[in-house]
């Protein structure tokens, strides 16, 4: 078990979320992604009568979350697993939130596997009661499959080559093991650029053992359903293929209304203060209070 101050992350476009999300006297709030619980306290502190339910597929994290907001005492209440299973039973909420993809925490944390700075195996699941894993996936996949999540997920250009080198020298049981074999698929000058080469493909793969863009369409199907008509969702990706289900699910939905036309992106000084948030992108949607 991660003490909770092991296990950090710094929330990104936490203001414009809160302030999005319009906050009700009283209401109550699901934190799909609850992490390391950085956007729930902000909205628990900054609104003292309001309640979250608090969701995360990681135990790690909801231990984290859980010590972090038990000051909040029954104001919070949390559910371990995928948000795209939630039993919300009768429940509906004023607002929705998910901040999606990884936290810098499970990032950080080497046994987690997400990294490749420190060997650890490779393992890469968000919920540990998941049988498969990233080494399942790179280990047991055929050419073409690993190729395809590489591009897909990973936007990766030498997806194929780096698909054939992983299959000629595979078994890989190290996150180190892999990011070398991947690095040697490009020219020694690319090797020592700002971003590191295994970096997409280490994405793709943790995109694809945790099917987290299936995971994204099914909850983005169910979730309107949870709001309380007048009722917001906002969603924070990281990912081009996220934001591009994201900004579809709510234009085309039959009962959100979409608020933001264009994405929210970070603002100057947290773009310096945490680079993580360069690629956040946060949509709102709302219920319509007649619908
Ligand atoms: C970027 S972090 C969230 C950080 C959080 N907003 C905070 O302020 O600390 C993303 C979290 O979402 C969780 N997660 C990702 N996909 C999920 C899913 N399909 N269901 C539930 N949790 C998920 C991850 O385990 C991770 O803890």
């Amino acid at each position: 078990m991660v003490e909770s101050s092991t296990f950090v992350h710094v929330p990104v476009l936490s203001r414009e979320l809160v302030e999005g999300l319009a906050v009700a006297p009283g209401g109550h709030y699901l934190d799909a992604t609850v992490g390391g619980g950085g956007h729930s306290s902000l909205i628990l502190s900054q609104f003292p009568d309001v309640r979250v339910s608090a969701i995360d597929r990681d135990a790690e994290a909801i231990a984290a979350a859980q010590s972090r907001l038990s000051s909040f005492g029954d104001r919070v209440s949390f559910w371990q697993g995928n948000f795209s299973d939630y039993p919300p039973g009768d429940t509906r909420f004023d607002g929705i939130i998910a901040d999606l993809g990884v936290s810098s925490a499970q990032l950080d944390i080497p046994e987690r596997g997400f990294g490749f700075r420190h060997a650890a195996a490779l393992d890469m699941r968000m919920d540990r009661r998941q049988s498969l894993t990233a080494a399942d996936l790179i280990n047991e996949s055929d050419e073409v499959e690993l190729a395809n999540i590489f591009y897909r997920y990973g936007e990766e250009r030498l997806s194929r080559r780096i698909a054939r080198r992983v299959v000629e020298k595979r078994p890989f049981e190290t996150t180190v093991q892999l990011a070398e074999a991947i690095a040697q698929c490009y020219p020694p000058k690319a090797r020592y650029g700002r971003i590191h080469p295994a970096t997409r493909v280490f994405q793709a793969l943790r995109i694809a053992v945790n099917q987290e863009l299936t995971s994204l369409e099914t909850f983005l199907t169910q979730a309107p359903h949870w709001l309380k008509p007048g009722g917001r969702i906002g969603i924070i990706s990281f990912h081009s293929l996220e934001d591009r289900l994201v900004k579809h699910s709510f234009k085309d939905s039959d009962l959100l209304k979409v608020i933001t036309k264009k994405p929210i992106i970070a603002q100057e000084d947290e773009l310096e203060q945490n680079p993580r948030s360069r690629s956040a992108k946060l949509r709102f949607a709302y219920l319509p209070p007649h619908s």
